[in-house]
């Protein structure tokens, strides 16, 4: 691929666009937002003027309610050989555009419906990065009729984006991701809808549990609103599930204040079995990189509010000789400081502890 053309220069288009850049990929940014085209520009993810014949690949990386409207005009003013879309669902966008070529002369054989599993709680250019889709499994949705061509272009911009590519049929994909993205989702707002007002005394003492609960919460509505408009039904039918755990659990807390020692006894049964079944799904997350989950330990670090803090703690734990999986930063409320917690192998722990206490750092494991 030489040439693309981003159709929407957000936080995916633009992270996208940043990717293909940097493996020489001439980039053309369009948004109905101008200055949005320039900012991803001006970020070093391509040039916001018009490209000057067709390209090898149109991304559109519009809301999903415009993908359909944005894919069908492209292909009608023919902006490139292959056309391609990454929005959060499939199947309803899939649809419309084949009812909008209709008549047009346009098929639907150089498109190809694709959703990248990476994303952000914030939008537009300037939450993009390069590295976006590292790792994360990009959802492909072919059928038969589509061209080798377009298929190969997709594949193409996936291996640039250094993700992996999975093939799969678009209604299946929409069940897949009602499961582990829109009823999560809304999940996490109605967790943090709790909080809106609540007291100022309860919400200070916000720790990891609720922040990693409610991250998701911080997205923008309406990019939501079109997501779940376009999956409903399997959203639906999952929270009705989750419903009915929410009345098990209710009943089993209610038992629990009970004075009656046997209901007491089933409130506790009742309270263990959905967190023993939540223990379950919980290891079948998958770890980094799409690999099967690893068990990594937390080595928790105290740091002031100054620069180059973290620096040195990664400088200090390279020379200790270990290997840090992943991190976690936790401010502390209201205070200029915080715990930054370093997974690492369990075998690593105790090595990295002493080192980090031996060049000064406040370490709790
Ligand atoms: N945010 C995520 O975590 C995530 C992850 C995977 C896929 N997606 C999908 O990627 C797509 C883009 O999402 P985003 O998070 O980058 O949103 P975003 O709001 O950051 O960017 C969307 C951009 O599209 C532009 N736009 C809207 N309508 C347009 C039109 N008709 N023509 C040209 N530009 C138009 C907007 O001005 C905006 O700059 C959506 O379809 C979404 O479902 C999002
Ligand atoms: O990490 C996040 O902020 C996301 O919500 C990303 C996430 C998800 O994993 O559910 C959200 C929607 C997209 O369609 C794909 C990815």
């Amino acid at each position: 691929m030489r040439t693309a053309l981003v159709i929407g220069a957000g936080l995916i288009g633009t992270s996208a666009a940043l990717s293909l850049t940097s493996r020489g990929v001439t980039v053309h940014l369009d948004d109905h937002d101008l200055d949005r085209a320039r900012t991803a520009a001006s970020l070093g993810a391509g040039t916001d003027a018009a490209p000057d014949g067709p390209v090898d690949l149109v991304i559109v990386a519009v809301p999903p309610a415009h993908v359909a409207r944005a894919v069908a005009d492209a292909m009608v003013r023919g902006l490139g050989r292959a056309y391609l879309d990454v929005a959060s669902v499939k199947g309803g966008p899939r649809r419309e555009l084949e009812a909008l070529l209709r008549g047009t002369g346009q098929d639907l054989a150089a498109y190809l419906g694709t959703h990248p599993m990476a994303g952000k709680e914030k939008s537009g250019p300037l939450a993009a990065t390069g590295d976006l889709f590292e790792g994360r499994p990009w959802v492909l949705t072919p059928t038969r009729d589509t061209d080798t061509e377009a298929l190969n272009l997709a594949l193409e911009l996936v291996s640039f984006c250094r993700a992996v590519p999975i093939v799969m049929d678009a209604d299946a994909h929409d069940r897949a991701v009602a499961l582990v993205s829109h009823m999560p989702h809304l999940v996490s707002s109605m967790v943090a809808a709790r909080l809106e007002n609540a007291e100022e005394a309860a919400v200070r003492l916000c720790g990891p549990g609720i922040r990693d609960v409610t991250r998701i919460a911080a997205s923008d509505p309406r990019m939501w609103i079109d997501i779940l408009s376009a999956n409903p039904g399997p959203v639906a039918d999952l929270l009705a599930e989750v419903s009915a755990d929410l009345d098990e659990t209710v009943r089993a807390l209610r038992a629990l204040q009970s004075e009656d020692e046997t209901a007491r006894k089933e409130g506790v049964g009742g309270v263990e079995d959905v967190l023993r079944r939540g223990n379950a799904g919980q290891t079948r997350v998958p770890g980094k990189h799409g690999s099967a989950p690893r068990v990594y330990e937390a080595v928790v670090v105290l740091i002031t509010d100054q620069p180059g803090q973290l620096a040195r703690i990664f400088a200090d734990a390279e020379r200790a000789g270990v290997n840090i999986e992943d991190v976690r930063i936790e401010h502390a409320t209201g205070q200029q400081a915080g715990h930054v917690q370093l997974m690492v192998e369990p075998q690593g722990v105790s090595q990295l502890t002493q080192a980090l206490r031996e060049r000064g750092w406040a370490v709790r494991t």
